[in-house]
């Protein structure tokens, strides 16, 4: 078998929302698709990717660098042991060739982005889920289908209030999550309060709010939000600073007691590794939030995994960035606490496939081969339109 084709889309997600960094006006993400000469129910096997939100389409990179690479290759040396499927691990080795370590820049989007669909094909023709290909290969064996999933928005739009604010939450709330997440840091500190506690007011039992700074903070300006924030019952409060600002986070954590999440902008094993070394996180209480799309895939998740059971984390405290079917099936079949979830943005990438509504907090997959891109859609259709 091999990969005939690799072909790539930029599409708008934009939208007139703003956190305390960016806004989406010009948001972009790159689609993409990889043909496969594998024949099932009659029609060849193609798996398809897309990159999270916040970073835009990568389509120059992979033109350059990342897609010929992979056509270029022999194709029997990016098979499994079988010769019958693709090793993920292999073709992601094969686009790395000649980049040099470190910078990871945004090249990790381009290559987390094909890895995707790399995934997508293997499971497809391994005629599977791929939660449970993951369980069965790196995992427990049995993948475990529900999957905790919270509800992120709370954006800044222009003439919006609190009224816009509370309803847009209450609408998350009456579809089911237990956990919504507002953004923080594009307003003064006490407009800020305001917004949360009207929030908070609106909650029932066992629901929470998480608040996201978008690293729009310096330690000052960390801390005070962090001395206000305590006396609110909060999920977590999210990137506080700069991504890559371990002292940051770890002088913070000092005074912060509820727990913390980052990580949706480190890209690599290695920057992933530096915060669970400098960045002061609690195991016990703090969250982290690689997003594989954006983050040279999941063959570098696989070593970011490896690298957090090293430090002795468990994979249990990891709620991927990004609101994508991939991490979904990675949290199914690995074992993480859950994922991020966008009900009303960024469509229709993300979510989750037709008719699955959240219960209490949790989503249960069905048992679709590959990511389950097939079981949505309005998802579906725009991909099968870039592969036809
Ligand atoms: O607003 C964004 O860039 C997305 C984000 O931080 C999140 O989903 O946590
Ligand atoms: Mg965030």
């Amino acid at each position: 078998m091999k990969i005939v084709n690799i072909l790539e889309s930029t599409r708008p997600i934009k939208s007139d929302i703003r956190n305390a960094y960016i806004d989406f006006s010009k948001m972009t993400l790159s689609l993409v698709a990889v043909v496969t000469d594998v024949i099932r129910d009659g029609k060849p096997v193609i798996g398809y990717g897309f990159n999270s939100n916040g970073r835009y389409g990568q389509g120059a990179l992979m033109r350059d660098r990342f897609i010929p690479r992979v056509l270029e290759a022999e194709p029997d040396s990016l098979l499994d042991e079988t010769g019958e499927n693709l090793d993920p691990h292999k073709v992601w080795a094969r686009m790395m060739i000649n980049e040099k370590p470190g910078g990871h820049g945004e090249r990790s989007v381009a290559v987390g982005t094909i890895d995707m669909a790399v995934w997508d094909a293997t499971a497809k023709i391994a005629g599977k889920p791929l939660s449970q290909l993951l369980a069965e290969r790196y995992g427990n064996g049995t993948p475990d289908p529900r999957v905790f999933v919270y509800a992120a928005g709370g954006y800044y739009y222009p003439g919006k209030g609190l009224d816009g604010l509370k309803k847009e939450m209450e609408s998350y709330l009456a579809r089911g999550y237990s956990v919504v997440k507002m953004k923080i840091g594009g307003a003064t500190l006490a407009e800020d309060c305001e917004r949360i506690e009207s929030v908070l007011k609106i909650l029932g039992p066992g629901q929470q709010l998480a608040v996201d700074a978008n690293g729009r903070f310096d330690l000052k300006t960390a801390i005070e939000y962090g001395k206000a924030l305590s006396q609110y019952p909060l999920f977590w409060y999210e990137e506080a600073g700069d991504p890559l600002d371990y002292e940051l986070q770890a002088k913070l954590g000092e005074v912060y007691k509820g727990p913390m999440a980052t990580g949706e902008n480190l890209f690599s094993m290695q920057d992933a590794r530096n915060l669970i070394r400098h960045g002061g996180m609690h195991k016990d209480r703090d969250w982290l939030q690689f997003d594989c799309a954006l983050s040279y895939g999941l063959v570098e998740y696989l070593r970011t995994l490896d690298m957090l059971k090293e430090y002795g984390w468990s994979p249990s405290r990891c709620i991927p960035h990004g609101g994508h079917q991939m991490s979904l099936a990675i949290a199914a079949g690995l074992g993480l606490g859950g994922n991020e979830s966008y009900p009303d943005l960024f469509q229709p990438y993300g979510g989750f496939p037709d008719g699955v509504k959240v219960d209490n907090g949790y989503v249960t997959l069905p048992p679709l081969p590959g990511i389950g891109f097939e079981g949505k859609s309005d998802l579906i259709a725009e991909m099968r339109a870039l592969a036809s």
